[in-house]
């Protein structure tokens, strides 16, 4: 474990999120059977796993995407399982996605602000009877999304419409994006995918500065040097079961690790 992850890692409470026994099919195909887990509050959890493995799927299952088959979720405590993506939100839950997809024509201060839970400017009849209340809150969230663009080194692009961004820049306001409507946890799909390394070591500051705010994230990732200098904690799943957990480097040694990637387990 890295030593930014020891002097960092996780207090022993409550789990924020846990998923108990849940087994997804698509048909004939299991791509999750029968997995548990849980993610502590103020860790950063790895997700591994060769090609195929279901992490994906696990994330779409946590985030309210599609629903299992079986099994429960829990957020913080409340079961969420049969809920709407909307209302786990809501909740605390935020998702980034491996390919970013903000609104290109909007400056990215607008793409972050659309983010922002419970505006009354959402409601028709608000706008109408208290305007001032609206461009107020309109206000407060435009300085929000402006400290978080400063929080993920992109102010100087903040008045740039969303499509002047690089694939890694976009990763960045997707981050942004999401502490918006204040997450308690995060599900970050593969952050380094197709970012360049001077940009990577700018993510890797950046998700490690939020989680030292409190945020608790759970991470897909195959740069096995990102989860080895982020994660306190690492998952391991192959054809749709988890196979390990524990240390980046525990489970870097643990052969049936070894086997599942080199044996092309999925
Ligand atoms: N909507 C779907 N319909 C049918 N099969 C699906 C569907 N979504 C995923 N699968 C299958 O479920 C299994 C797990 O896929 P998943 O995308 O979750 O893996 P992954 O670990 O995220 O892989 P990768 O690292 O390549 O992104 C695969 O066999 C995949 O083909």
């Amino acid at each position: 474990m890295s030593e930014t992850a020891r002097q960092h890692g996780p207090q022993t409470h409550a789990p924020v999120l846990a998923a108990t026994n849940i087994t997804r099919r698509f048909g004939g195909l299991v791509a999750i059977n029968n997995v548990s887990f849980e993610v502590r509050p103020g860790e950063i959890l790895g997700l591994i796993g060769p090609n195929g493995a279901g992490k994906t799927t696990m994330f779409d299952l946590l985030a309210g995407s599609i629903l299992p088959t079986s099994g429960e979720i829990r957020l913080n405590g409340a079961l969420v399982s049969g809920e709407a993506a909307h209302l786990r939100i809501g909740r605390g839950l935020g998702r980034t996605f491996q390919i970013p997809r903000p609104l290109p024509n909007l400056t990215l201060i607008e793409n972050v602000m659309l983010a922002a839970q419970g505006q009354s400017g959402e409601r028709l009849l608000a706008n109408f009877l208290t305007p001032w209340r609206v461009a107020a809150e309109e206000k407060v969230a435009a300085k929000k999304a402006a400290d978080l663009l400063e929080l993920v080194s992109l102010t100087r692009l903040a008045h740039e419409p969303a499509r002047v961004l690089s694939g890694g820049q976009r990763k960045l306001l997707e981050l942004a994006r999401v502490m918006m409507a204040d997450p308690a946890i995060i599900l970050l799909d593969e952050p380094a995918a197709g970012v360049n390394a001077t940009l990577l070591e700018v993510i890797i500051d950046r998700v490690r500065d939020i989680n030292r705010s409190g945020i608790t994230f759970l991470l897909i990732e195959h740069n096995i040097d990102m989860v080895t200098r982020l994660c306190h904690r690492v998952l391991v799943m192959a054809s749709g079961e988890l196979l390990c957990e524990g240390t980046a480097d525990e489970v870097a040694r643990d052969p049936r690790v070894i086997e599942a990637y080199l044996g092309g387990a999925a």
